[in-house]
């Protein structure tokens, strides 16, 4: 299998974790041409959010909605039908096999893509053992990907720091999305496995989701045309 044909800008997904809509629009103008792939996550669609996927997917932008859905099969199932009506490209599941079963069927015919969240990038092993499991996480994560691979779903959410083992499990047939990105220097924040732009892409990313290093930067379109300039040059 080849390596997935991605448009070079579109590697990077910024994360509109912001109070409202208001904001995100605000922001999506001050990104302009630099971001052309967005992630609506909780705070963004608790606050009303969740319709700006269709008006951003109209306006030719991309749009992941990061819901991180974990519940019994029908709901679930009934949840995607209803993402996959918004026009999004991408909505995440945990990698609970019940959950991407149903996930993977609800979304047959459709354009919007599966990702299943292996073990989130907050998580070391110390919270991994905490939560009750035996495994570490590069374990987990694994057997994880391995599982998702099995039921056919479309990409995984990892840190980088997986990337290249998870490469080699699952070749290029499943999206590698990373959150976890922190440039040199940047406020690490909650995130605990985390890599640089370069690295991620270096290492196997195929998308690299960042939030508060844009967003909270004092000028975001420069934050974001940086992290764009380091993809282009590791992928050169
Ligand atoms: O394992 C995961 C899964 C999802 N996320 C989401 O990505 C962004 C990261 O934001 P930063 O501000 O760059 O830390 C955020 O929306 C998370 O919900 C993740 O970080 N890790």
């Amino acid at each position: 299998m080849q390596p997935a044909d991605i448009a070079t800008r579109d590697r990077l997904i910024v994360a509109l974790d912001l109070p409202g809509v208001t904001e995100a629009e605000a922001m999506i103008a001050r990104l302009g041409d630099s971001v052309r792939f967005y992630k609506i996550g909780y705070q963004l669609a608790y606050a009303g959010g969740l319709p700006l996927t269709q008006q951003l997917a109209k306006s030719g932008k991309k749009v992941f909605v990061d819901l991180k859905l974990h519940d019994i099969s029908n709901t679930v199932a009934r949840g995607v039908e209803s993402v996959a009506k918004l026009g999004a490209t991408f909505l995440t599941v945990h990698a609970y096999p019940q959950t991407m079963k149903a996930a993977v069927e609800a979304r047959a015919g459709s354009g919007l893509k599966i990702l299943a969240v292996t073990v989130l990038t907050s998580y070391d092993d110390g919270d991994l053992h905490a939560a009750g499991y035996r495994l570490n996480v590069s374990d987990l994560v694994e057997a994880r990907a391995q599982q998702a691979q099995v039921l056919g779903v479309d990409g995984l959410v990892s840190s980088p720091e997986e990337a290249a083992v998870l490469r080699k499990i699952v070749g290029h047939q499943m999206r590698l999305v990373t959150p976890g990105i922190r440039p040199a220097g940047a406020a690490t924040g909650d995130q605990k496995r985390i890599m640089t732009p370069a690295r991620a892409i270096a290492a196997g990313a195929d998308y690299l989701v960042v939030g508060r290093p844009i967003t909270e930067a004092a000028d975001p379109k420069a934050a974001a045309d940086a992290i764009q300039a380091e993809i282009k040059q590791a992928l050169a």
